[in-house]
């Protein structure tokens, strides 16, 4: 099934690029914890297309309308914000979506409209002829679907479905933050062959996490490096206007992570995280901690050293056995150049007949790094939320289960 995290808090999502709406349900929220629609907005905003002039021309408000899974008994607040209507066979019905509540433990369901298509663009690769765009997913949609694939944008498999990762993903670090401070941040680390010198991982504690974050939401490249961030944004501006693409690298870090969570072995928190950053559209690489520059250390150059206190360096990026440490979690993230582009290539079409391939219209990210930090932080606060369930239901073998006091 397609789901992100799981089994213990699950994000289900639907909704193609081009469908009427994007829809989220959420599973296995813990009960208790106010969420108000205002703290989740923000975070549809960074992902939102439209709002950086470094992603595509596409402009989508994206406004999240919350349906179910939270209560409060002060019904005007809970219904205090969003106004839903909708009109069928002539009839016109109108609700209110949740504003600010709590969770009930129960499922969150959630909405998102689209409203900024232009769906006349991709009639390109409509039917058995239409024009395949190497290295997206046109060609083996097609085929899988048996001819019934929705090609309108990149249909399901385009990023617009992370919308549902971002709204699981912001309910999951809001618990988390409430419950252990922790912080979720990103930060574009490379451009092209342009490298930040700065490291997130290197600059970010608990206690400066929320200045860091208010310079970064603030900017168009958002990355640590400011230098680095100008210098990307011409290179992307450039390569944008000869038609081409880049690729880019994201460093992803949470903060205040208690230790002690995630599975040892075939579900470690390791392969888990690195499946839900590794799986995110575009991505090539997912690395943890010092990543690749391991290969060519000595054990005695990469071990952290270890004092009563805590690990005393973080090579190991906050897993040791796919288990928390309590040192930060460090993720890189590489992702691969935007496969939609302005320059002839070579190409087929659905029924296999070679063509120069060109494309006709459509709006596009020249570089898709810039907008998706927001979403790998969604995802590992996802399976960061999973693991400490997880470690709830199963760490807590043989203690007492009351109801009215002591049996
Ligand atoms: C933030 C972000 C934005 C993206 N925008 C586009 C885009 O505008 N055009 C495009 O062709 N691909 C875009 N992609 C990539 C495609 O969604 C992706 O390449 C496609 O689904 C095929 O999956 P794969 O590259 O993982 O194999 C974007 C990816 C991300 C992460
Ligand atoms: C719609 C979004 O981004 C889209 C992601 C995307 C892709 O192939 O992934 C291709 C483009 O799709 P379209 O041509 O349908 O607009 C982007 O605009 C979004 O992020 O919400």
């Amino acid at each position: 099934m397609e789901v992100l995290g799981g089994p213990y808090y699950a994000v289900a999502g639907a909704g193609e690029s081009h469908g009427p709406a994007v829809t989220t349900i959420i599973h296995g929220c813990p009960p208790g914890h106010r969420i108000r629609r205002a703290d989740v907005q923000p975070y549809l905003d960074r992902r939102r297309p439209g709002g950086n002039k470094h992603g595509t021309p596409r402009n989508e408000k994206d406004k999240v309308v919350f349906l179910s899974g939270l209560y409060r008994d002060e019904v005007d607040v809970l219904l205090g914000g969003s106004k839903l209507s909708v009109d069928v066979d002539g009839a016109s019905f109108e609700t209110e979506g949740y504003e600010d509540g709590f969770t009930t433990g129960e499922p969150i369901a959630a909405i998102v409209l689209s409203t900024s298509k232009k769906s006349g663009d991709y009639t390109q690769f409509a039917g058995p002829n239409g024009e395949v765009r190497p290295g997206h997913t046109d060609l083996v949609k097609y085929h899988q679907s048996k001819g019934f694939v929705d090609i309108r944008g990149g249909g399901r498999s385009s990023y617009r479905s992370t919308i549902s990762d971002v709204i699981g993903g912001s309910v999951a670090r809001i618990i988390l933050q409430q419950l252990f401070g922790v912080h979720i941040l990103s930060s574009i680390s490379q451009v092209g062959t342009l490298r930040a010198s700065k490291t997130l991982a290197d600059h970010l504690s608990i206690k400066n996490a929320d200045e860091i974050v208010s310079t970064l939401d603030s900017a168009e490249i958002p990355s640590i490096d400011t230098e680095f961030a100008s210098a990307a944004g011409e290179a992307i501006k450039e390569t944008r206007k000869r038609g081409d693409s880049l690729g880019a690298a994201v460093e992803v870090v949470a903060v205040g992570v208690p230790p002690l969570l995630g599975n040892p072995l075939y579900q470690s928190l390791k392969v888990r995280l690195m499946g839900a950053l590794g799986g995110l559209n575009a991505v090539q690489s997912c690395e943890i901690g010092s990543g690749v520059d391991v290969i060519e250390r000595t054990g005695s150059a990469n071990n952290d050293p270890i004092r009563h206190d805590g690990y005393q360096s973080n090579t190991h990026g906050g897993l040791i056995g796919g288990i928390t440490t309590g040192s930060p979690l460090v993720a890189r993230v590489g992702f691969k150049p935007t496969s939609t582009i302005n320059l002839p290539q070579q190409s087929v079409t659905k029924n296999l007949r070679d063509i120069e391939f060109e494309l006709a219209k459509g709006r596009h990210d020249p570089c898709v790094g810039v907008r998706a930090g927001v979403t790998l932080e969604s995802r590992m606060a996802i399976e960061l939320l999973n693991a400490l369930l997880a470690y709830q239901a199963s760490a807590h073998v043989g203690d007492a289960i009351n109801l009215f006091g002591d049996e």
